[in-house]
Protein backbone atom coordinates (compact mmCIF):
# COMPACT_ATOMS: atom_id res chain seq x y z
CA UNK A 1 0.00 0.00 0.00
CA UNK A 2 1.48 3.65 -0.89
CA UNK A 3 -0.15 5.24 2.39
CA UNK A 4 -2.41 7.76 2.32
CA UNK A 5 -0.17 10.65 2.13
CA UNK A 6 1.46 9.39 -0.73
CA UNK A 7 0.67 12.39 -3.46
CA UNK A 8 -1.12 9.93 -6.22
CA UNK A 9 -3.29 8.53 -3.44
CA UNK A 10 -6.82 9.77 -3.55
CA UNK A 11 -8.96 7.89 -1.15
CA UNK A 12 -7.66 5.26 1.44
CA UNK A 13 -9.04 3.20 3.95
CA UNK A 14 -7.47 2.50 7.01
CA UNK A 15 -8.80 -0.79 9.73
CA UNK A 16 -12.40 0.32 8.70
CA UNK A 17 -15.02 -1.65 10.45
CA UNK A 18 -19.00 -1.19 9.74
CA UNK A 19 -21.67 -1.89 11.82
CA UNK A 20 -24.76 -1.53 11.46
CA UNK A 21 -26.98 -1.57 15.02
CA UNK A 22 -26.81 -4.28 16.68
CA UNK A 23 -25.77 -6.73 13.80
CA UNK A 24 -22.55 -8.37 12.92
CA UNK A 25 -19.73 -6.16 10.84
CA UNK A 26 -20.17 -6.19 7.32
CA UNK A 27 -17.21 -4.63 6.81
CA UNK A 28 -14.04 -5.60 8.76
CA UNK A 29 -10.99 -3.66 9.72
CA UNK A 30 -10.35 -3.25 5.74
CA UNK A 31 -8.10 -1.21 4.84
CA UNK A 32 -6.45 0.09 0.97
CA UNK A 33 -5.25 2.93 -1.20
CA UNK A 34 -6.48 3.91 -4.20
CA UNK A 35 -4.66 6.12 -6.62
CA UNK A 36 -5.97 9.23 -8.56
CA UNK A 37 -7.31 8.93 -12.17
CA UNK A 38 -7.82 5.10 -12.15
CA UNK A 39 -10.80 2.85 -12.80
CA UNK A 40 -11.27 0.58 -9.85
CA UNK A 41 -13.77 -2.16 -9.28
CA UNK A 42 -15.22 -3.54 -6.51
CA UNK A 43 -16.33 -7.21 -7.29
CA UNK A 44 -17.87 -9.72 -4.60
CA UNK A 45 -21.34 -11.30 -3.54
CA UNK A 46 -24.47 -9.98 -3.05
CA UNK A 47 -23.77 -8.49 0.82
CA UNK A 48 -20.37 -8.70 0.80
CA UNK A 49 -20.50 -4.81 1.89
CA UNK A 50 -19.65 -3.48 -1.78
CA UNK A 51 -22.17 -0.38 -1.77
CA UNK A 52 -21.59 0.02 2.15
CA UNK A 53 -17.63 1.44 1.21
CA UNK A 54 -19.53 3.19 -1.77
CA UNK A 55 -21.53 4.55 1.02
CA UNK A 56 -18.67 5.50 3.35
CA UNK A 57 -16.84 7.61 0.52
CA UNK A 58 -19.85 9.07 -0.76
CA UNK A 59 -20.35 10.42 2.83
CA UNK A 60 -23.89 9.03 3.45
CA UNK A 61 -22.70 6.67 6.47
CA UNK A 62 -19.83 6.82 9.25
CA UNK A 63 -17.19 3.94 9.89
CA UNK A 64 -17.80 2.27 13.19
CA UNK A 65 -13.92 2.45 13.81
CA UNK A 66 -11.12 3.62 11.45
CA UNK A 67 -10.46 6.35 9.20
CA UNK A 68 -11.16 7.17 5.49
CA UNK A 69 -8.53 9.85 3.88
CA UNK A 70 -9.01 12.11 0.81
CA UNK A 71 -5.66 13.27 0.14
CA UNK A 72 -4.23 12.77 3.09
CA UNK A 73 -7.23 14.48 5.16
CA UNK A 74 -9.25 11.58 7.91
CA UNK A 75 -12.71 12.61 6.50
CA UNK A 76 -14.91 10.29 8.66
CA UNK A 77 -17.34 13.38 9.42
CA UNK A 78 -17.09 15.32 6.35
CA UNK A 79 -20.51 15.55 5.12
CA UNK A 80 -21.75 14.17 1.82
CA UNK A 81 -22.31 17.80 0.24
CA UNK A 82 -18.72 19.25 1.26
CA UNK A 83 -17.12 16.03 -0.63
CA UNK A 84 -15.75 15.87 -4.47
CA UNK A 85 -17.42 12.66 -4.93
CA UNK A 86 -20.28 12.57 -7.37
CA UNK A 87 -22.30 8.69 -7.45
CA UNK A 88 -24.39 6.83 -10.06
CA UNK A 89 -27.02 5.10 -8.61
CA UNK A 90 -28.44 1.73 -10.18
CA UNK A 91 -31.74 2.74 -11.33
CA UNK A 92 -30.27 6.46 -12.06
CA UNK A 93 -32.18 8.28 -9.71
CA UNK A 94 -33.27 10.55 -12.08
CA UNK A 95 -36.38 13.47 -11.80
CA UNK A 96 -38.92 12.31 -14.50
CA UNK A 97 -40.81 15.78 -14.36
CA UNK A 98 -37.32 17.41 -15.47
CA UNK A 99 -36.06 17.39 -18.99
CA UNK A 100 -32.66 16.36 -19.67
CA UNK A 101 -30.90 19.78 -18.95
CA UNK A 102 -32.73 20.59 -15.93
CA UNK A 103 -31.58 16.86 -14.69
CA UNK A 104 -28.06 17.59 -15.47
CA UNK A 105 -28.05 21.50 -14.02
CA UNK A 106 -29.56 19.98 -11.20
CA UNK A 107 -26.50 20.13 -8.56
CA UNK A 108 -25.52 23.45 -10.72
CA UNK A 109 -29.06 25.46 -9.26
CA UNK A 110 -28.51 24.20 -5.86
CA UNK A 111 -25.04 26.17 -6.13
CA UNK A 112 -26.75 28.64 -7.58
CA UNK A 113 -24.28 28.91 -10.24
CA UNK A 114 -24.91 31.70 -13.15
CA UNK A 115 -26.98 30.79 -16.08
CA UNK A 116 -24.63 31.37 -18.58
CA UNK A 117 -22.15 29.08 -16.80
CA UNK A 118 -24.71 26.26 -15.89
CA UNK A 119 -25.63 25.95 -19.96
CA UNK A 120 -21.90 25.74 -20.48
CA UNK A 121 -21.20 22.88 -18.22
CA UNK A 122 -24.41 21.13 -18.85
CA UNK A 123 -23.43 21.18 -22.71
CA UNK A 124 -20.02 20.01 -22.49
CA UNK A 125 -21.27 17.12 -20.02
CA UNK A 126 -23.14 16.00 -22.68
CA UNK A 127 -21.12 16.39 -25.29
CA UNK A 128 -19.04 13.94 -23.37
CA UNK A 129 -21.71 11.38 -22.72
CA UNK A 130 -22.85 11.71 -26.56
CA UNK A 131 -26.06 13.59 -25.96
CA UNK A 132 -25.61 16.85 -27.54
CA UNK A 133 -28.48 17.72 -29.27
CA UNK A 134 -30.86 15.85 -26.63
CA UNK A 135 -31.27 19.13 -24.05
CA UNK A 136 -34.83 19.45 -24.21
CA UNK A 137 -35.99 16.04 -24.02
CA UNK A 138 -38.63 14.11 -21.13
CA UNK A 139 -36.88 11.40 -19.24
CA UNK A 140 -39.67 9.23 -20.03
CA UNK A 141 -38.65 9.70 -24.12
CA UNK A 142 -35.15 8.32 -23.11
CA UNK A 143 -34.16 4.94 -23.62
CA UNK A 144 -32.41 2.54 -20.63
CA UNK A 145 -28.80 3.51 -22.26
CA UNK A 146 -29.29 6.99 -22.89
CA UNK A 147 -31.07 7.29 -19.04
CA UNK A 148 -27.56 6.48 -17.66
CA UNK A 149 -26.10 8.47 -20.01
CA UNK A 150 -27.97 11.67 -18.53
CA UNK A 151 -27.32 10.23 -14.95
CA UNK A 152 -23.33 9.72 -15.81
CA UNK A 153 -23.68 13.14 -17.23
CA UNK A 154 -25.84 14.50 -14.07
CA UNK A 155 -22.26 12.85 -11.99
CA UNK A 156 -19.40 14.47 -13.78
CA UNK A 157 -21.05 18.09 -14.27
CA UNK A 158 -19.27 19.84 -11.63
CA UNK A 159 -16.02 17.57 -12.30
CA UNK A 160 -16.11 15.81 -9.27
CA UNK A 161 -12.69 14.26 -8.36
CA UNK A 162 -14.20 10.73 -7.98
CA UNK A 163 -17.36 9.28 -9.32
CA UNK A 164 -19.05 5.74 -7.63
CA UNK A 165 -20.92 3.99 -9.78
CA UNK A 166 -23.06 1.28 -8.10
CA UNK A 167 -24.20 -1.38 -10.45
CA UNK A 168 -25.18 0.86 -13.52
CA UNK A 169 -25.26 -1.52 -16.27
CA UNK A 170 -27.23 -4.27 -14.39
CA UNK A 171 -30.66 -2.92 -15.88
CA UNK A 172 -29.52 -2.91 -19.71
CA UNK A 173 -29.53 -6.02 -21.89
CA UNK A 174 -26.47 -8.02 -22.98
CA UNK A 175 -25.47 -6.15 -26.03
CA UNK A 176 -26.09 -2.63 -24.27
CA UNK A 177 -24.53 -3.32 -21.31
CA UNK A 178 -21.13 -4.32 -23.29
CA UNK A 179 -21.34 -1.34 -25.42
CA UNK A 180 -21.97 0.61 -22.23
CA UNK A 181 -18.72 -0.92 -20.61
CA UNK A 182 -16.45 0.12 -23.56
CA UNK A 183 -18.08 3.57 -23.49
CA UNK A 184 -17.44 3.92 -19.58
CA UNK A 185 -13.97 3.03 -19.76
CA UNK A 186 -13.51 5.04 -22.72
CA UNK A 187 -15.10 8.39 -20.80
CA UNK A 188 -13.18 7.38 -17.71
CA UNK A 189 -9.68 7.33 -19.58
CA UNK A 190 -10.79 10.99 -21.55
CA UNK A 191 -12.25 12.49 -17.97
CA UNK A 192 -8.85 11.36 -15.79
CA UNK A 193 -11.62 11.08 -12.72
CA UNK A 194 -11.20 8.38 -10.15
CA UNK A 195 -14.18 5.75 -11.26
CA UNK A 196 -15.01 3.60 -8.10
CA UNK A 197 -17.52 0.89 -10.30
CA UNK A 198 -19.11 -2.10 -8.15
CA UNK A 199 -19.94 -5.00 -9.85
CA UNK A 200 -21.01 -8.43 -8.92
CA UNK A 201 -19.96 -9.81 -12.50
CA UNK A 202 -16.70 -11.28 -13.22
CA UNK A 203 -16.29 -11.18 -16.87
CA UNK A 204 -17.59 -6.64 -16.05
CA UNK A 205 -14.53 -6.35 -14.04
CA UNK A 206 -11.64 -7.78 -15.60
CA UNK A 207 -12.79 -6.19 -18.61
CA UNK A 208 -13.20 -3.08 -17.36
CA UNK A 209 -10.79 -2.48 -14.07
CA UNK A 210 -7.17 -1.14 -13.80
CA UNK A 211 -7.67 -2.72 -10.34
CA UNK A 212 -10.02 -4.70 -9.14
CA UNK A 213 -10.76 -5.12 -5.13
CA UNK A 214 -12.49 -8.55 -4.67
CA UNK A 215 -14.62 -8.91 -1.80
CA UNK A 216 -16.45 -11.47 0.06
CA UNK A 217 -17.83 -11.67 3.69
CA UNK A 218 -17.14 -7.56 4.60
CA UNK A 219 -13.12 -8.31 4.05
CA UNK A 220 -11.25 -7.47 0.96
CA UNK A 221 -9.34 -10.70 0.02
CA UNK A 222 -7.54 -9.63 -2.86
CA UNK A 223 -6.41 -6.79 -5.12
CA UNK A 224 -4.72 -6.14 -7.94
CA UNK A 225 -4.44 -5.94 -11.96
CA UNK A 226 -6.94 -7.95 -13.83
CA UNK A 227 -4.46 -10.41 -14.79
CA UNK A 228 -2.98 -10.81 -11.62
CA UNK A 229 -6.18 -11.61 -10.32
CA UNK A 230 -6.70 -13.92 -13.12
CA UNK A 231 -3.63 -15.91 -12.93
CA UNK A 232 -2.53 -16.22 -9.13
CA UNK A 233 -5.88 -15.86 -7.08
CA UNK A 234 -5.33 -15.75 -3.44
CA UNK A 235 -7.23 -18.67 -2.71
CA UNK A 236 -10.36 -21.14 -3.26
CA UNK A 237 -12.90 -18.07 -3.10
CA UNK A 238 -11.17 -16.25 -5.32
CA UNK A 239 -10.25 -18.72 -7.83
CA UNK A 240 -13.75 -19.64 -7.96
CA UNK A 241 -14.94 -16.37 -7.85
CA UNK A 242 -13.30 -14.92 -11.18
CA UNK A 243 -13.08 -17.22 -13.92
CA UNK A 244 -13.68 -20.67 -14.48
CA UNK A 245 -11.19 -23.07 -12.17
CA UNK A 246 -10.17 -26.58 -11.22
CA UNK A 247 -9.65 -26.57 -7.51
CA UNK A 248 -8.43 -29.39 -5.81
CA UNK A 249 -6.90 -30.17 -2.47
CA UNK A 250 -3.02 -30.85 -2.66
CA UNK A 251 0.52 -31.00 -0.50
CA UNK A 252 3.44 -28.93 -1.40
CA UNK A 253 6.12 -32.11 -0.65
CA UNK A 254 8.53 -29.51 -0.93
CA UNK A 255 9.85 -26.51 -3.23
CA UNK A 256 8.96 -26.94 -6.95
CA UNK A 257 6.75 -30.72 -5.73
CA UNK A 258 3.42 -30.88 -5.21
CA UNK A 259 0.87 -33.63 -4.91
CA UNK A 260 -2.46 -33.84 -5.88
CA UNK A 261 -4.94 -36.23 -7.75
CA UNK A 262 -2.59 -39.11 -5.96
CA UNK A 263 0.52 -38.10 -8.21
CA UNK A 264 3.05 -35.79 -8.10
CA UNK A 265 3.78 -32.68 -10.35
CA UNK A 266 6.53 -30.13 -10.68
CA UNK A 267 5.65 -26.86 -9.76
CA UNK A 268 6.87 -23.03 -9.52
CA UNK A 269 6.13 -22.56 -6.35
CA UNK A 270 8.86 -22.72 -3.12
CA UNK A 271 9.01 -21.45 0.40
CA UNK A 272 6.11 -22.91 2.03
CA UNK A 273 6.63 -26.04 5.02
CA UNK A 274 7.42 -29.50 3.88
CA UNK A 275 3.78 -31.09 3.54
CA UNK A 276 1.90 -28.63 3.44
CA UNK A 277 -1.97 -29.08 2.97
CA UNK A 278 -2.22 -26.48 0.33
CA UNK A 279 -5.48 -25.77 -2.46
CA UNK A 280 -4.35 -26.38 -6.37
CA UNK A 281 -5.75 -24.37 -9.26
CA UNK A 282 -5.50 -24.95 -12.66
CA UNK A 283 -7.19 -22.95 -15.08
CA UNK A 284 -9.30 -24.87 -17.97
CA UNK A 285 -7.83 -23.74 -20.97
CA UNK A 286 -4.40 -24.99 -19.15
CA UNK A 287 -4.89 -27.84 -19.66
CA UNK A 288 -4.70 -29.95 -22.65
CA UNK A 289 -5.91 -33.27 -24.35
CA UNK A 290 -3.70 -36.04 -25.27
CA UNK A 291 -3.70 -39.46 -26.14
CA UNK A 292 -4.76 -41.78 -23.11
CA UNK A 293 -1.46 -43.04 -21.04
CA UNK A 294 0.37 -39.62 -22.42
CA UNK A 295 -0.84 -37.46 -20.08
CA UNK A 296 0.03 -36.33 -16.70
CA UNK A 297 -3.51 -37.44 -15.06
CA UNK A 298 -5.78 -40.02 -16.57
CA UNK A 299 -9.51 -38.94 -16.87
CA UNK A 300 -12.77 -39.78 -18.36
CA UNK A 301 -14.85 -37.90 -20.47
CA UNK A 302 -18.41 -37.26 -18.69
CA UNK A 303 -19.88 -34.34 -20.74
CA UNK A 304 -18.90 -32.27 -23.68
CA UNK A 305 -20.52 -28.84 -24.64
CA UNK A 306 -19.44 -26.72 -27.78
CA UNK A 307 -19.07 -23.07 -26.88
CA UNK A 308 -18.54 -21.23 -30.56
CA UNK A 309 -14.19 -20.58 -29.53
CA UNK A 310 -14.23 -23.67 -27.61
CA UNK A 311 -15.68 -27.06 -26.64
CA UNK A 312 -16.11 -27.30 -22.83
CA UNK A 313 -15.02 -30.65 -21.14
CA UNK A 314 -16.46 -31.95 -18.06
CA UNK A 315 -13.77 -35.10 -17.25
CA UNK A 316 -13.54 -37.21 -13.91
CA UNK A 317 -9.97 -38.87 -12.41
CA UNK A 318 -9.09 -42.02 -10.59
CA UNK A 319 -9.45 -40.18 -7.46
CA UNK A 320 -12.60 -38.41 -7.92
CA UNK A 321 -11.36 -35.42 -9.05
CA UNK A 322 -13.74 -33.15 -11.62
CA UNK A 323 -11.33 -31.39 -14.59
CA UNK A 324 -13.23 -28.80 -16.74
CA UNK A 325 -11.35 -28.56 -20.01
CA UNK A 326 -11.46 -25.53 -22.69
CA UNK A 327 -10.44 -27.36 -26.34
CA UNK A 328 -10.33 -26.75 -29.61
CA UNK A 329 -10.19 -30.65 -29.91
CA UNK A 330 -13.10 -32.41 -29.63
CA UNK A 331 -13.65 -35.86 -27.11
CA UNK A 332 -16.92 -38.33 -27.00
CA UNK A 333 -18.55 -38.27 -24.00
CA UNK A 334 -17.30 -42.25 -22.23
CA UNK A 335 -13.67 -41.86 -23.69
CA UNK A 336 -10.72 -42.02 -21.73
CA UNK A 337 -7.98 -39.20 -22.94
CA UNK A 338 -5.06 -38.04 -21.19
CA UNK A 339 -4.58 -34.28 -19.69
CA UNK A 340 -1.36 -32.64 -19.44
CA UNK A 341 -0.30 -29.10 -18.14
CA UNK A 342 2.93 -26.62 -17.91
CA UNK A 343 4.38 -26.60 -14.04
CA UNK A 344 3.54 -23.10 -14.48
CA UNK A 345 -0.07 -23.96 -14.92
CA UNK A 346 -0.34 -25.06 -11.25
CA UNK A 347 -1.32 -22.34 -9.11
CA UNK A 348 -0.41 -22.90 -5.18
CA UNK A 349 -2.90 -21.59 -2.90
CA UNK A 350 -1.94 -21.96 0.59
CA UNK A 351 -4.38 -21.58 3.71
CA UNK A 352 -5.37 -18.33 5.33
CA UNK A 353 -2.69 -16.64 3.67
CA UNK A 354 -2.88 -12.96 3.84
CA UNK A 355 -2.47 -10.46 0.50
CA UNK A 356 1.12 -9.16 2.04
CA UNK A 357 2.78 -12.87 2.93
CA UNK A 358 1.21 -14.05 -0.98
CA UNK A 359 2.59 -10.89 -2.85
CA UNK A 360 6.17 -11.69 -0.99
CA UNK A 361 6.10 -14.99 -2.00
CA UNK A 362 5.45 -14.28 -5.32
CA UNK A 363 7.76 -11.59 -5.47
CA UNK A 364 10.25 -14.09 -4.58
CA UNK A 365 9.43 -16.20 -7.39
CA UNK A 366 10.31 -14.01 -10.01
N1 LIG B 1 -28.68 0.65 6.55
C1 LIG B 1 -28.44 -0.63 6.86
N2 LIG B 1 -28.85 -1.14 8.04
C2 LIG B 1 -28.60 -2.43 8.39
N3 LIG B 1 -27.96 -3.30 7.58
C3 LIG B 1 -27.53 -2.87 6.38
C4 LIG B 1 -27.75 -1.52 5.95
N4 LIG B 1 -27.20 -1.39 4.72
C5 LIG B 1 -26.68 -2.59 4.39
N5 LIG B 1 -26.86 -3.48 5.38
C6 LIG B 1 -26.40 -4.89 5.40
O1 LIG B 1 -24.99 -4.90 5.19
C7 LIG B 1 -24.59 -5.99 4.39
C8 LIG B 1 -23.75 -5.51 3.22
O2 LIG B 1 -24.56 -4.72 2.37
P1 LIG B 1 -24.03 -4.01 1.06
O3 LIG B 1 -25.20 -3.30 0.44
O4 LIG B 1 -22.82 -3.21 1.36
O5 LIG B 1 -23.60 -5.26 0.18
P2 LIG B 1 -23.34 -5.38 -1.39
O6 LIG B 1 -22.11 -6.16 -1.52
O7 LIG B 1 -23.37 -4.05 -2.02
O8 LIG B 1 -24.56 -6.25 -1.83
P3 LIG B 1 -25.49 -6.15 -3.16
O9 LIG B 1 -24.62 -6.59 -4.30
O10 LIG B 1 -26.59 -7.12 -2.86
O11 LIG B 1 -25.94 -4.73 -3.27
C9 LIG B 1 -25.87 -6.71 3.98
O12 LIG B 1 -26.03 -7.83 4.80
C10 LIG B 1 -26.96 -5.69 4.24
O13 LIG B 1 -28.15 -6.32 4.60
Amino acid sequence: MNGPDNPGTIISFRGVTKQYEGDEAVLKNVSFDMERGKFYTLLGPSGCGKTTILRLIAGFTEPTRGDIYFHGKVINHVPANKRQVNTVFQDYALFPHLDVFENVAFGLRIKKLKQAEIKEKVLEALRFVNLAGYENREIHEMSGGQRQRVAIARAIVNRPEIILLDEPLSALDLKLRTEMQVELRELQRRLGITFIFVTHDQEEALAMSDEIFVLNNGIIQQSGTPTDIYDEPINRFVADFIGESNIVAGRMTKDFLVEFAGKSFACVDQGLQPNEPVDIVIRPEDLEITRPGEGKLEVRVETQLFRGVHYEIQCADGAGNRWLVHSTRKAEVGEAIGLTFDPEAIHVMRFNETEEEFDKRLEAYS
